[in-house]
């Protein structure tokens, strides 16, 4: 199916409604209403029927949504159908944690090479996959397809490094370092920043004390 230009507030929250259909699939849910899925998603009913209208509507009026065929085409739209091999720059705390999460192969997101300019490291294995020293990157990279590459080194070197994975025709990045990278149009590059969660996390806690300081003061007066 042909999707219409897609608005990036809809596309961002694609993965979520992916997630959420995978666990009713594990649940052996088959079809669900709008209303229930919003229940379980806290978010409108209209909103999601706008939101897969987008893609032509995958409801059926008194059906629902059939959950397999739906976490199949959002899947399709995500990109998640074809295999992702990628990489690691940067095999500290950061790059193992990456490297030892197997759940992203799940998704076609597949490790096949891990880098770091510590000779500490070389050869250790990460689930199965040696870390190599990064001198050999290029040389890698002509020899193996990596579409995507996990940058977890320090800021100083970021982007030095992705000049070098652009050179070699790597196509995606995502940055985990703490700065902005500057991309030619055709490299996509996914800028992680965990402390901006943390920080949203913050705000909401004192949001939630002032509110309640201020109930509790109601009540006293
Ligand atoms: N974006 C986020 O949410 C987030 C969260 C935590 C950490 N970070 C950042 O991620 C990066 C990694 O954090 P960490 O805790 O794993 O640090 P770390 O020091 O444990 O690991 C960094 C690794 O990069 C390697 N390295 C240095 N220069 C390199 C190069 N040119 N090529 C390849 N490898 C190189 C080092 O040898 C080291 O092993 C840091 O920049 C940190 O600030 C970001």
């Amino acid at each position: 199916m042909e999707a219409k230009e897609i608005s990036k507030a809809v596309i961002k929250r694609l993965p979520r409604y992916y997630r959420y259909l995978g666990e009713l699939i594990e649940e052996n849910v088959e079809r669900i209403s709008s209303g229930d899925l919003s229940k379980k998603m806290h978010v409108t009913a209209s909103q999601i029927r706008q939101d897969l209208n987008n893609f032509g509507g995958f409801g059926q009026q008194g059906y629902g949504y059939n959950v397999h065929y739906l976490y199949m085409e959002i899947g399709k739209i995500l990109g998640l159908d074809t295999i992702h091999p990628m990489i690691i720059v940067g095999a500290g705390n950061l790059g193992q944690a990456l490297a030892n999460y197997s759940d992203f192969e799940k998704r076609g997101f597949r490790l096949v090479g891990i880098f770091d300019v510590n000779p500490v490291l070389e050869g250790i294995s990460v689930r199965g996959i040696g870390i190599q020293m990064i001198n050999t990157l290029p040389e890698f990279l002509k020899e193996n397809p990596v579409e995507i590459a996990i940058l977890t080194l320090p800021k100083h070197k970021a982007k030095e490094m992705a000049n070098v994975l652009i050179k070699n025709g790597v196509k995606a990045i995502w940055n985990f370092a703490h700065i902005d990278l500057d991309a030619p149009e055709d490299v996509i590059v996914e800028n992680v920043h965990l402390s901006e969660s943390l920080m949203t996390l913050s705000y909401n806690l004192s949001q939630y004390r002032k509110e309640h300081v201020e109930e509790k003061k109601e009540t006293e007066n």
